[in-house]
This record gives structure tokens, sequence and C-alpha cells, in this order.
């Protein structure tokens, strides 16, 4: 590689109007002042009732990292920056307070996930990388998670990484696969960074290398205790399945007989009749592994036949979000510091639901004592606290008749302190532990919000004074540009 740079630094991984605005902010000597964003997303991805969050801890670890290096600085230069810029630049660190929800947490439409309270060059800079991170593997967790729904206890590999977006997406998408509800991944590289467990089979190359499944499953089995036969490279039924019966006699306690894997043809029909000839040949415990461009609607439709799978391998449309390539998250101005006070600040749109909502502000999971469940997301200014409101009243943002009181509640705060003034105050949970906080919040769900066709919408309100201050903050903007005269 003959390259003129070296890639030694992700402060550049932005956009350049990013850049620009920053120099314009600094020139104008406002870079310093206090600035509030928030990262949230409007539409649920696939249409799906609830989504996972993923990708805090690379967040985390871009922003420990963040600064910008010598060749970062030199290819500034080269493309025009100004010298004494360059020389602000280069001290820039993130020094900010980010709170977030964690990885693993059930989040909705119009939330605030994580909120940036920064200087203004800093909370600007950002802004590509965070969004870039977290829509990405919020997507896929949610997919993972969806795909999940279908398939209940059974095991999910992720066999995606031939098919990813490129190297990265691969790493970190089988890891958000597995917050979303994936047991594996196929990759060895994931398993090493991220302690996911990894499972492999075995692919059509090995038995065409033996030229007949009956050698090459003997080699298999000859180097690996545990053994599943790919047994669909020339007739699943009358040359696979018969192959890995006989090599399984034939070793016997040698190895462990895991199962099959099939990935062609009616995999309804096929793992029926191959389950037969299983239980037949006296193998009832051998497992049947499915995989062939699966994703939930297939995995349900393959149910509903009564398919005879015990495990599915699930890659293409898993890792790339085949049926919604992008989540949409945004990363939005919610308050500016002036004359030393933060002010909110607004962006209005024609259409309301684009309209955003001002303030600092905090996010509620209300849970009814009773049952269990939550009764919604509620989401105030930052100084409220919805616990001392009893009862609550939560109604809907822009359909506000819709409304209900809630009583003996828990109101628990989703986003957790993340940096403070720049330092990193919240350690990392293991993979294992992300994967159970899914398991215990999907409890927090009733099943209508978890169906994966038409489900139902699950509240996300606002409080009267987050609510009041939206549209006073509304009318503001109304009367001054009905002052302008042009
Ligand atoms: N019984 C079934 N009901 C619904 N969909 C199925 C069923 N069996 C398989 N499928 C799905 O149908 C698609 C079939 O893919 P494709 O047309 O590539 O056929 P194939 O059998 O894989 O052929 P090839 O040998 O070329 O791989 C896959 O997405 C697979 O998951
Ligand atoms: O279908 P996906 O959901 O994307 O899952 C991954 C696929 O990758 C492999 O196929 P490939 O044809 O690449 O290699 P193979 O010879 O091992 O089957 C595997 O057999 C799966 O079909
Ligand atoms: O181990 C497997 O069976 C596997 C791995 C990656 C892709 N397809 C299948």
């Amino acid at each position: 590689m003959n390259r003129k740079y070296t890639d030694d630094s992700l402060a550049l991984h932005t956009d350049l109007y990013e850049i620009n605005m920053v120099q314009s902010y600094w020139e104008d000597g406002i870079h310093n002042k206090r600035a509030v964003f928030e990262v949230f997303f409007r539409k649920m991805p696939f249409g799906h009732g609830y989504a996972v969050f993923a990708g805090l801890e690379k967040v985390i670890d871009y922003l420990r990292n963040f600064k910008f290096t010598e060749s970062d600085l030199a290819y500034l230069r080269e493309i025009g920056y100004p010298e004494d810029f360059l020389t602000y630049l280069k001290t820039v660190r993130f020094t900010g307070t980010l709170r977030s929800v964690v990885e693993g947490e059930i989040v909705f439409g119009n939330e605030p996930l994580i909120r940036v309270e920064a200087p203004l060059a800093e909370a600007q800079l950002i802004e590509t990388a965070l969004l870039n991170i977290v829509n990405y593997q919020t997507l896929i967790a949610t997919k993972a998670s969806r795909i999940k729904q279908v398939v209940g206890d059974e095991p999910v590999a992720e066999f995606g990484t031939r098919r990813a977006q490129e190297m990265d997406a691969a790493i970190w998408g089988a890891r958000a696969a597995v917050i979303g509800g994936c047991d594996s991944t196929s990759n060895v590289r994931a398993g090493k960074l991220f302690g996911i467990p990894v499972s492999g089979t075995l692919a059509h190359s090995m038995v065409q290398v033996y030229h007949d499944e009956y050698t090459a499953f003997h080699k298999y089995a000859s180097t690996h205790k545990n053994c599943i036969f790919l047994v669909d490279t020339y007739d699943t039924l009358k040359s696979g399945v018969p192959n890995a019966i006989r090599v399984a006699k034939e070793l016997g306690d040698q190895i462990r007989f895991v199962g099959i894997r099939i990935d062609s043809g009616d995999l309804a029909y096929l793992s029926k009749k191959a389950r037969k000839m299983l239980d037949e040949a006296g193998f009832p415990e051998a497992k049947i592994f499915a995989s062939n461009d699966l994703d939930e609607h297939t995995i349900i439709n393959l149910k509903a036949q009564g398919a005879q799978v015990d495990s599915w391998g699930v890659g293409t449309k898993l890792i790339t979000a085949f049926d919604q390539p992008a989540l949409g998250a945004v990363y939005k101005l919610v308050a500016i510091e002036e004359d030393g006070k933060l002010i909110d600040t607004i962006k209005i749109s024609g259409n309301p639901e684009k309209v955003t909502t001002p303030g600092l502000k905090k996010v509620y999971r209300i849970i009814n004592k009773q049952n269990g469940k939550s009764e919604g997301d509620y989401i105030t200014l930052d100084w409220e606290n919805p616990q001392e409101e009893e009862p609550l009243k939560m109604f809907h943002p822009v359909h506000t008749f819709i409304s209900k009181y809630v009583t003996n509640f828990e109101a628990v705060d989703l986003h957790k302190n993340i940096f403070v003034d720049g330092k990193l105050v919240y350690e990392l949970p293991t993979i294992k532990e992300i994967q159970n906080y899914v398991k215990k919040n999907l409890d927090l769900l009733w099943d209508e919000y978890k169906r994966i066709l038409n489900p139902t919408l699950y509240p996300v309100d606002l409080s009267q004074a987050c609510w009041d201050n939206k549209m006073a903050n509304i009318e503001k903007v109304r009367q001054k540009v009905a002052k302008l005269k042009y």
C-alpha cells in the first residue's frame, strides 16, 4: 500500500461540513459555548414494535481516543485549512458529558438515546461518527431481535461475515447480532475481540474436495470430535443424510454426532424427511441445522409448515439489514449557551413529526408495579421527577386527547452517565450481561408490542412541562418569523 497518510485516527471520520462549521465557530470565538445535542430516530426499523440499542462500546472507544493526529492535521493543511485553526484543532479532546441508554436497552422512536453536553466544537465534530456507529449497530441488534422473536429458544448462529458491507460491519454487526439475540457467530475475530461464542459446521467445498460425502465426513470426523455434517451438496435425502448416518454409525462413540446442516432446497420438506431418517437410524438426539437466505419471514413460514429445524444459521439478511438498510437516527441541537445560560433551541418542520423537542431531557420507563409491565416511556425536562407525580398523566404527544393516568409505578431513568466532563465514569458490561439485560427488558413489554407483524404502538409520551415548552418554542419562532419583512 502506498498511501500518503497513515490511517492512525478516527477524528476525520466526520463530514466536511462539521469541520467547516467548527472553523466558523472558532473564528467567531463561540467554539467553547456549551451545546446540547440529542441522538434519536423517528421511525421504527422494519416496522418492529421496539428497537435494541447497540453501539455504546464503540462510541466510548471513539470518544476516549478523540484527537487530531499529525497526519490528520497535515491532510487538513493540504486541503486548505489555515495554520492557526489547525493549531487549535490539535488541542481538541472530548471534554463533555455524555448520557446514554446502555447497550441492550429496548428503545423507541422519538426518544433521546444519547445526550451530549459539551463545548460546541467538540459536540459538532463527533456527530457523524456517533450516528454512523449507533445507526448501524442498533439496526442489526434490532433485526437479530426480530429473528429471535420468531425462533424462540432454539439457537441462532450469525453467519453473515462474507456478505457484510465490509470488515468493520462484519465485526460490529456480529456483536450487535449477539446483543439482539443470536447465540453465536461464525466470525472468529469477533469471538476473539468480544468474547462471543463462535460456532461452525463445514462447507460444500470440503465435500467437493473429497468428491463424495462419505469420505469428506470421515475426514472431518477424524480431526473433530463435534460433527455437524453438511448434507445438501448432491442429494440431501438420497446421499447426504444416508452418508451422515453411515459415518455416525461407523464411528460411534469416537465422535459426538451433533447433527446435520441443510443449506438448500425445500427446508420444511427436507428437514421433516431427514428427521424421520435420523430417528429411524437411532439418532433421535441429532439436531437439524438450517441455513440459506433465512430471515424472520422465512423462519416463521418454515415453522408454520412444521419444519423440523433445531438450530438456525442466518447470514446475509441479518448482517446487511436486508429489508431496511438504514435506521435514520439524527443528532439535533436542543440547547445552546447564551450569556452564560443554556437556552432551548428548536427545529421547525412542515411535518409535525419532524419538529424537534427543545431542552435538556430525560427519558423514563414507567413500570406498573402491580403487573411488572411497562406503561410506556415518558420524556421529561431535565429537572422533572415523574416519581413524585401520582397519578402520572401520560398523553400522546401529537394526538393529545389520547391519555391515561398511571398510579403505583416505578419511573426508571433510562440514561446513565457515561462521560462526565470528559472522564469515563461508566464500566462496560460483558456481552453476556448485555444479552441478559435485553431478555429482562423484553419481559417488561406486553406481547402485543413484540409481534413481528403490525405490533401495537408503544407509548412514548412527553410530560406536560416538556410539551408546554415545545409549544412555547414553536410560538416564539412563529412570532419571530411573522415580524420579518423581506
Ligand atoms: N419450505 C419453504 N418455505 C418457504 N421458503 C423456503 C422453504 N424452503 C426454503 N425456503 C427459502 O426459499 C429460498 C430458496 O432459495 P433458492 O431459490 O436459492 O433455492 P435453493 O434451494 O437454495 O437453490 P440453490 O441450490 O441454488 O442454493 C431461500 O430463501 C430459502 O430459505
Ligand atoms: O444464506 P445466508 O443467510 O447468507 O447464510 C450464510 C450462507 O453462507 C454459506 O453459503 P455459501 O454459498 O457462501 O458457501 P457454502 O459453500 O459454504 O454453502 C452458507 O452455506 C449459508 O448459505
Ligand atoms: O459454519 C457454517 O456452517 C457457516 C459459516 C459461515 C457461513 N455459512 C455457514
